[in-house]
């Protein structure tokens, strides 16, 4: 099945099922990535930096422009500022269905630091993702077509969502979604509090999707977790029953978890990667969008870490062409 294509003839005609959706809600930002720093500077120095871009970012803007390289048309829900950065990121998003409201306020921004190994830093305005509301997120969410998914990213993020962010998925779920989200994060740190809410958000999950350090904290709400396949076994009876859980491994793949059995798909070993902002967002593209088309969930796995393996190493990204990476979601022989 081809997704959100163009509507054919045919299906306009109401002879061919229409497409499923493929709607991602959250935070979509300025980035500012520069590296390479290596160790932390005195405060109050200069340091120059050689590699610089500034791009759309955000999980949710990253997942777009994911979606737009593998050759999809996406729709992505969430805000701007009302400056003339906010312009510019909107340019920068051409192609991608948008509907982004716009907020009193500057644009966010995020200065991401790259350092040796992989590992970064980011350092983020509040902005505009202050202000997105539910509200303007549950106008542009039109009823789900068979098979539809919609992807909520960063919630942490985005206050003005967090408030009911559980009765935000319940109601997608109602409109025939399924619900897809990757937690991020939160500033806070795993307070009791933060393990209580995120749970009511696991119930509406039909796909979660997080990293090997997100999975270990979630499994560390009563007692602590050291074991990652323990930890699956608790986050995974957090979930509706035959909702997927993913875990991002990085370079070493991904570990996919249904109905009680776990599945491994191991990463092609990566070359030295400069830039890894937005690896576990690209690794979400690929895997929804082949599970949209029908994949198993083995192929899905390996779609997402064939679509961040191909994205990671182009620096600057700005320059990967719509489409160009289409054959991240060709069935392998
Ligand atoms: O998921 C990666 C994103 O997180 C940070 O918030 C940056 O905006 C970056 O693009």
């Amino acid at each position: 099945m081809k997704l959100d294509s163009p509507q054919s003839h045919l299906a306009q005609s109401g002879l061919e099922p229409a497409p499923p959706r493929f709607s991602i809600v959250g935070d979509v930002s300025v980035d500012l990535v520069l590296g390479t720093l290596d160790g932390w500077p005195k405060i109050g120095t200069e340091q120059l930096l050689p590699r610089s871009e500034l791009r759309a970012g955000g999980s949710a803007a990253n997942s777009a422009l994911a979606a737009r390289h593998l050759g999809l048309s996406p729709h992505l829900i969430g805000a701007i500022g009302e400056d003339d950065l906010a312009q510019w990121l909107l340019l920068q998003l051409t192609g991608i269905r948008v509907d982004l409201q716009t907020c009193a306020s500057d644009t966010t921004m995020s200065v991401g630091l790259l350092h040796t190994g992989g590992e970064r830093t980011f350092f983020t305005s509040y902005g505009h993702l202050q202000h997105l509301s539910p509200d303007f997120v549950l106008r542009h969410l039109p009823p789900a077509t068979p098979g539809s998914v919609v992807l909520f990213t960063a919630p942490f993020l985005l206050p003005g969502l967090r408030a009911d962010f559980a009765g935000l998925l319940a109601e997608a779920s109602r409109q025939g979604y399924q619900v897809a989200l990757d937690t991020g994060w939160p500033p806070e740190g795993w307070t009791p509090q933060v393990h209580r809410e995120v749970e009511s958000w696991l119930a509406q999950c039909d796909h979660l999707l997080v990293n090997e350090l997100e999975t270990m904290s979630l499994a560390s709400g009563q007692d602590e977790c050291h074991d990652l396949e323990q930890a699956v076994q608790r986050v995974a009876a957090l979930l509706k029953p035959g909702a997927h859980l993913i875990v991002k491994l990085g370079a070493a793949g991904a570990l996919g978890h249904v109905d009680g059995r776990s599945l491994r798909y191991a990463g092609e070993a990566a070359l030295d990667i400069f830039d890894t902002v937005g690896a576990g967002d690209s690794f979400n593209t690929g895997y929804l969008a082949a599970r949209l088309n029908r994949a198993s969930l083995a192929d899905a796995l390996a779609a997402g870490c064939r679509t961040a393996a191909a994205i990671l190493p182009r620096f600057p990204r700005k320059r990967i062409a719509a489409g160009e990476l289409a054959h991240c979601l060709l069935p392998q022989t």
